[in-house]
């Protein structure tokens, strides 16, 4: 069995709310490690990617705020994801905001030719410093990702793109804002909103992802925000949306993108221990992850 590498990210630049940067630690708390064990994985927790202290922010553009930090994070991300997935070993990155993903997916793409990946988020995350409504770079991370944005984003790590938008699915958007909607139709990503969850049903949107994101490819990237699951389940982010993924429903997709055999790295982000109740959202990370690596009622 593959070996799990975790790597804490403890940033909150790319958005408003403090307290998203004690994500890594209320998701190692709820018992990552241990229970990736129990489940058979030898596993490594490699500590924190040093993150600058909140006390040297400065927003230079109003657009693309922290942009700096964000950018240094995620390079210093990056390396420890290249050298981890270039070993043949499955990074467990623990976020931080959603912007850590460009850090992940810079590593991801400096490792491997081709691989997809499946977004799971409330959110588009394709804004741009022309589009954003908030000048958060968590909005942003995906658009930066198929090469779309500012270039201090869209080349980090020298490579760009990071990923094909083809082989990019985003699975439970509800919140999309109008300019980065018409982005998102004129990339090439495909999208399952929740609509199309109702509808479909979780099990044949999946299927469907997971095909999408893994053809032709090496392998896939999940980017786990916790706010695509419905904030009665995941309250505690800072960006919550209602109607969304519900707790069977979650797991149901975990389940399959295992049985898939086709995970090669995982991020898991935006869980803020600040605006949770008592670790809620950091359990509910840690059980979605167990799923995800082969965990099952029988
Ligand atoms: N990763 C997230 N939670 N992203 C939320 C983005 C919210 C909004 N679309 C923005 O650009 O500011
Ligand atoms: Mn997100
Ligand atoms: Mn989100």
């Amino acid at each position: 069995m593959k070996e799990i590498h975790i790597i804490g990210v403890p940033s909150d630049y790319g958005q408003n709310r403090r307290g998203v940067d004690m994500g890594p630690s209320a998701i190692r708390y709820a018992g990552l490690k241990e229970k990736l064990e129990r489940l058979g994985y030898r596993v490594r927790d490699l500590g924190d990617v040093m993150v600058p202290t909140p006390e040297t922010r400065h927003i230079e553009h109003q657009k693309l705020k922290y942009l700096k930090e964000v950018v240094s994070v995620c390079e210093a991300l990056a390396e420890r994801v290249r050298d981890a997935v270039g070993s043949g070993y499955t990074p467990v990155i623990l976020g931080g905001d959603h912007s850590i993903a460009m850090g992940s997916l810079a590593g991801m793409a400096a490792a491997k030719k081709q691989f997809g990946v499946i977004w799971f988020d409330a959110h588009g995350d394709m804004n741009t410093d022309e589009t954003t409504p908030s000048g958060n770079i968590h909005g942003m991370p995906l658009a930066a990702s198929i090469g779309i944005g500012h270039e201090a984003l869209t080349g980090l790590f020298g490579i760009r793109p990071k990923v094909q938008p083809e082989n990019v699915v985003l699975v439970g958007a509800r919140s999309i804002d109008p300019p980065e909607a018409e982005l998102i139709r004129q990339s090439g990503v495909h999208v399952f909103t929740m609509a199309d969850i109702d509808r479909m049903g979780m099990d044949a949107v999946m299927r469907k992802a997971i095909e999408l994101a893994a053809t032709g490819t090496d392998g896939i990237h999940l980017s786990l925000d916790l706010d695509g699951l419905d904030p009665m389940f995941a309250p505690g982010v800072g960006t919550p949306v209602n109607g969304g993924v519900t707790y069977r429903e979650g797991h149901l997709a975990m389940e399959l993108l295992s049985e898939s055999g086709t995970l090669l790295s995982v991020d898991v982000v935006e869980v803020n221990p600040i605006l949770d109740h008592r670790n809620q959202t950091g359990r509910m990370a840690v059980e979605l992850v167990e799923s995800l690596f082969g965990k099952r009622v029988l």
